[in-house]
């Protein structure tokens, strides 16, 4: 596994740390998104704000953000649920610092959704506890990635979405990030073909060194129609589009008939200010009698112990590895969501603290 960048929590000031009875005011630190994006983001969108926190009362908990995420859809919620001065939408692996909740010991760590804030007052009931098997070697910034969200959506959009089956070829972009790392990787276990395309040669090296069958860089290529056809001249089963856009305009003309596309991103898309427009879908979704279905990995809520303990089983056999792109600093934030934007990132792109 490729990690960097850890080491301990960095506290700002600890309730509790003083002589009895005397209580210190936590500041937290949160991104505020200042100004709605216009085309990609900026970092005149964004501003840092500080927070006083209050006492906590009976059955509350303070917690401290270790790793924040960002991701792609971040762009696109903003727009539909933020108004300008909320705080950024997003996840954190958050240590307990203090408890006055007996539900909840000092020093667990858990998934928070509270956004880009490094310190946070909660009542339990919107965590989510790290899987109780999680072995304490393994990183638990993965909670946000390969054994958290994007796992799922990879996890789910494969079984559920594309129905994959043992000797098919599957499709996967943005395939080096992720979620696209996850889906090639398990579309392996499932005993298909695994083409991925990614946007650099660090990346597609990379994907062949995680098993993939074939990768090419779709920024470098002639003709992304050549490409995907030279790397399976029979077409493809199943398609699972992160990009949307142009790519997914070539890619749907090498569906095999009775095709399956998994649409779970559009990142090609999610900057626009004017909306892109065709070649439309129909024709070829006739003649090779193709389903295309969207889908949001909330959709499984129900099943998240499931996935999580799938996912957490192949990380430990070594079956699924898991590369991580660490921005340090909560302060580098804006910058982190931006580069993985722009396709900085190998693997998940998180923060730490
Ligand atoms: N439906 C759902 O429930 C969910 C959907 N998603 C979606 O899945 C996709 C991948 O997310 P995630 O794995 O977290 O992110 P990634 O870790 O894959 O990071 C984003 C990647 O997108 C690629 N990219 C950026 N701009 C473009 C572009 N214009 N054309 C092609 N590729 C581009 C870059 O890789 P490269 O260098 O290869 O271009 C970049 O590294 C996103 O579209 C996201 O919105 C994610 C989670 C849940
Ligand atoms: C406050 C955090 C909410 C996390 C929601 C994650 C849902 C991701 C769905 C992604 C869609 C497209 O990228």
């Amino acid at each position: 596994m490729g990690f960097r960048g850890f080491g301990s929590a960095c506290f700002q000031l600890q309730r509790g740390s003083l002589s009895p009875g005397i209580q210190m005011m936590v500041v937290a630190s949160a991104w505020i998104l200042k100004k709605h994006f216009d085309g990609f983001p900026k970092t005149s969108d964004f501003e840092l704000k500080k927070i006083e926190l209050p006492d906590l009362k009976d059955g509350e908990l303070l917690l401290e953000s270790v790793f924040l995420s960002v991701d792609p859809y971040m762009r696109p919620y903003s727009r539909r649920y933020m108004k300008e001065g909320d705080i950024m939408i997003g996840t954190q692996v958050a240590r307990i610092v203090e408890s006055k909740n007996p539900a909840f010991a000092v020093g667990t760590f858990v998934v928070g959704h509270t956004g880009w804030r490094t310190h946070f007052i909660s009542d339990g009931k919107d965590l989510q506890l790290l899987p109780s098997n999680w072995p304490e070697s393994l990183p638990k910034s993965l909670a946000l990635g390969t054994v958290g969200m994007p796992g799922l959506t990879a996890y789910f959009g494969l079984l559920e979405v594309c129905k994959m089956k043992p000797g098919e070829t599957v499709l996967v972009n943005a395939a080096a990030g992720a979620v696209g790392s996850v889906v090639g990787q398990l579309a392996k276990i499932g005993g298909c073909k695994v083409v991925g395309c990614a946007g650099s040669d660090d990346k597609v090296a990379y994907l062949k060194k995680i098993g993939f069958d074939e990768a090419f860089n779709y920024r470098t290529v002639k003709s992304l129609d050549e490409a995907l056809s030279k790397a399976s001249p029979d077409g493809y089963d199943c398609f699972f589009d992160n990009v949307g856009g142009e790519f997914a305009s070539v890619a749907i003309n090498q569906m095999k008939k009775y095709g399956r596309i998994a649409v779970c991103g559009a990142i090609s898309q999610y900057n626009d200010s004017v909306p892109q427009k065709g070649p439309y879908v129909q024709i070829p979704m006739i003649f090779k009698e193709l389903q295309m279905e969207g889908f949001i990995v909330s959709r499984w809520s129900n099943r998240r112990e499931e996935g999580l303990q799938a996912l957490l089983k192949w990380v430990v056999e070594g079956k699924v590895k898991c590369h991580e792109q660490v921005t340090e600093g909560f302060e580098n934030m804006p910058m982190a969501f931006m580069g993985m934007l722009k396709g900085e990132n190998l693997g998940k792109a998180v923060v730490k603290v």
